[in-house]
């Protein structure tokens, strides 16, 4: 297990008032652990989940973060510890309120066979309908805004099956934005993208926290995570080794400590926000 980091102290916890004066929902973790049958892989974790700003889980692979998110959309019961959602342990909510409150976007969502586009991304909507509020024109008003902000309305007639990689991921971004969830988690959204749509998914996320929405998001590019975020947190071995604003977070000795690998860390002279350079895999001279 890596030593512990100094963490920077979360900055502005107070609830964000979203528009139309509602306040965020906020998000927590207390003393959380969260593992698969009785092995814990994250280990006490505390987080505070910004309400209404955009908040980047970095780390290397296997250190946990997934399995962070998968307990904060409550797919993973904690083993130790509670998540909460507005002071309300998330466990014992009800399905259909902590559907249209939080919304997940998991690193490898699996298709139904022969789904098209437009009915994949339609899906989000279905926490928002119920017996007496069936589809209305709405619906569809917010998945064509969905699709057009992930480009991808021209994909619309295509089996989901048949897209590039990219293609597909920006697809699930689009469902998981049409749901309109307050709370926004997403495992690596960017993963399979090239660079361009990597900036387009992120400028979304942020018009959509400037929106009020709270947005939580898993990506491995250092420095695209240090210039969107406003709340960084780096896991290592399942803990939180740091956790703030990007600047004080992201050093050279954090960035060797959680990724084993020499960096250097420059600012970016037009947003003052760090730029991560990896020198070596080692963490030595
Ligand atoms: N379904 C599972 N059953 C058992 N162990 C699991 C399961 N999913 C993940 N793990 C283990 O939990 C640990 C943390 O995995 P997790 O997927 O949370 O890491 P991650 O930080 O998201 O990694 P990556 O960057 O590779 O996606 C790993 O050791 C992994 O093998």
């Amino acid at each position: 297990m890596p030593p512990a980091l100094p963490t920077t102290l979360p900055t502005a916890l107070e609830p964000a008032l979203q528009p139309g004066g509602v306040v965020a929902p906020r998000l927590r973790a207390e003393g959380v652990t969260l593992g698969y049958g009785a092995t814990p892989v994250v280990h006490d974790v505390d987080l505070d989940v910004r309400p209404g700003a955009l908040t980047v889980l970095v780390g290397a692979n296997a250190s946990g973060k997934s399995t962070l998110v998968r307990g904060l959309a409550r797919l993973l019961t904690p083993l130790r510890g509670r998540i909460t959602l507005d002071g309300e342990d998330l466990g014992r909510l009800p399905t259909r309120r902590v559907a249209r409150t939080v919304g997940v976007l998991p690193q490898s969502p699996v298709a139904p066979d022969g789904i098209r586009v437009g009915e994949l991304v339609a899906h989000g909507r279905y926490p928002h309908q119920s017996f007496f509020r069936g589809h209305r024109s709405d619906d569809d008003d917010v998945v064509a805004r969905a699709l057009d902000a992930t480009d991808t309305a021209d994909l619309v007639q295509r089996r989901v099956a048949e897209l590039s990689g990219g293609q597909r991921q920006r697809v699930w971004i689009a469902m998981a934005l049409a749901q309109q969830p307050r709370v926004l988690l997403l495992d690596e959204p960017t993963s399979a993208l090239d660079v361009a749509h990597q900036v387009e998914v992120l400028d979304v996320l942020r018009e959509e926290v400037a929106g009020g929405r709270t947005v939580v998001v898993v990506l491995h590019d250092l420095t695209l995570a240090a210039r969107y975020a406003d709340e960084l947190v780096v896991l290592a071995g399942g803990r939180v080794v740091a956790q703030g604003d990007p600047t004080a977070t992201l050093t050279e000795e954090v960035v060797g400590t959680a990724f084993g690998v020499r960096a250097r860390v420059l600012t970016d002279p037009d947003t003052g926000r760090p730029v991560i350079l990896p020198r070596s895999s080692t963490t030595a001279g």
